[in-house]
């Protein structure tokens, strides 16, 4: 093996939880199999995913006999926050939980220090440009359930404001919202090992000896989705429930607000306008959230970006809502808009027309309402957004109502990722 090279000799980005972050104070090197909590009761099963802070683990918990979602946080972070925020949500039976549900808390020890551990419900996430081989279809009352979700944290004075998941590059992006698949708990090990088959794994050979702290391999996420396709199928037939997940960087509007860290193409105006002029502290709150929920929202209604270029994003809001606003004057003179276009009221009408033909093709349910929401929420000015409550009653939702979302199939599945 060379000498000259320091460092892991595979890697994969795309696919992975960087593998420099097993370090001191980073992520929990996990083996499949592996038995936490003291005396040991979750034993680890699959990965589920990964963030920025974590990596998270579907694992078998001996003493309620069900399978639940663990997520690991990184050593330097704490979740205690999370956990907390979580805990204002737990709901007794009878209601419809909103918020993905908490179900014990932890600290776990590895060579990279102590790590926090929440063992949650398990869901499977909305990913939008993932390779599972089921893809929920996105109706209107998926949408409503995750405005719902947003109108219930609001309602307690929390603003969330990281709805979209980045991962490692920016090409690569789930939102912060899932379905509940309480299916996945009766499940028995060997059957889910029988059903998803041999684990995909990179191992991990580093040219130093530090390998106390690295996993001896990194796990490929499961597919849950098609686990429960082959393993659960009438799952798809059922009324669905929405959850919101990630309430890491949440915060009680009033308290200070952690630093946000949505990036810049799926931040409201007013935090991208600051971060674009080096105020990463520009405040943020629930009005941030209703404009990144509605970047979700097109994201998942049509599965892309409605902003594509991070140094074209100001511009690219100032279009879509047709107007320049006062404070953003001297910046504009300093950079003119790109082919001297300048934003307008007929100008956003146009691009709003076409997004509207997007929907129509992508299968949108009444592509024109879906514009009109979109465009009540996109409001350049967040006095003017709309709260998540207040959209609840937007003439998009009309006829579906909170305690009436079955009936009919709620979810449809695509093989052809
Ligand atoms: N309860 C769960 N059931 C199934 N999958 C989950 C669950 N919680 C999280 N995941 C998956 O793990 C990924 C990472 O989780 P999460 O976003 O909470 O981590 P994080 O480290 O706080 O990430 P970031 O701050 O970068 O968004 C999610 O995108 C999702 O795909």
């Amino acid at each position: 093996m060379s000498t000259d090279f320091d460092g892991f000799l595979f890697d994969d980005i795309e696919r992975h939880e960087t593998i420099s972050a097993y370090t001191s104070g980073g992520l929990c090197p996990i083996q499949l199999g592996c038995e936490l909590g003291s005396p040991p009761r979750y034993r680890i099963i699959g990965k589920l995913g990964y963030g920025a802070y974590s990596t998270v683990w579907l694992a078998h918990d001996h003493v309620n006999k069900r399978n639940v979602a663990l997520k690991i946080v990184e050593a330097k972070s704490s979740s205690i926050k999370e956990s907390s925020m979580l805990q204002r949500f737990k709901v007794r039976d009878t209601e419809a939980p909103r918020v993905i549900q908490l179900l014990d808390a932890f600290e776990h020890t590895s060579p990279n220090g102590t790590h926090q551990v929440l063992v949650m419900e398990p869901v499977l996430p909305i990913d939008l440009f993932g390779c599972s081989e089921f893809r929920p279809r996105i109706t209107r009352e998926v949408l409503r359930q995750t405005v719902a979700a947003v109108a219930l944290i609001h309602s307690r004075g929390i603003a969330h404001y990281d709805m979209l998941d980045v991962h490692i590059s920016e090409d690569i992006h789930a939102g912060n919202f899932g379905m509940a698949v309480p299916e996945v708990e009766p499940l028995s090990v060997v059957d889910i090992w029988n059903h998803t088959g041999r684990p995909e794994v990179l191992a991990t050979l580093h040219t130093s000896n530090k390998l106390e702290s690295f996993p001896s391999y990194l796990c490929t996420k499961m597919d849950l989705g098609g686990l429960l396709l082959s393993i659960a199928p009438e799952f798809t037939q059922r009324p669905l429930s929405m959850r919101i997940l990630d309430l890491g960087n949440a915060y009680v509007v009033g308290e200070c607000p952690p630093r946000a860290i949505t990036p810049i193409i799926y931040a409201a105006p007013e935090v991208a306008f600051g971060a674009l002029n080096n105020d990463l502290d520009a405040p943020w709150d629930q009005r941030s959230d209703i404009w990144s929920l509605a970047i979700c929202i097109h994201a998942l209604a049509c599965y892309s970006y409605i902003f594509a270029l991070r140094h074209r994003v100001l511009y690219n809001m100032m279009y879509y809502c047709g107007e320049v606003p006062d404070a953003w004057r001297e910046y504009v003179r300093a950079k003119p808009f790109p082919g001297g276009v300048v934003p307008g009221p007929a100008h956003a009408d146009g691009l709003w027309k076409e997004k509207e033909k997007q929907f129509f093709w992508c299968g949108v349910e009444n592509p024109a309402g879906l514009v009109l929401l979109l465009r009540r929420m996109m409001q350049l000015d967040p006095a003017k957004r709309p709260t998540a409550a207040e959209l609840l009653r937007d003439p998009y939702f009309d006829g579906l109502h909170e305690h009436d979302a079955g009936g009919v199939p709620l979810l449809w599945h695509v093989t052809e990722n």
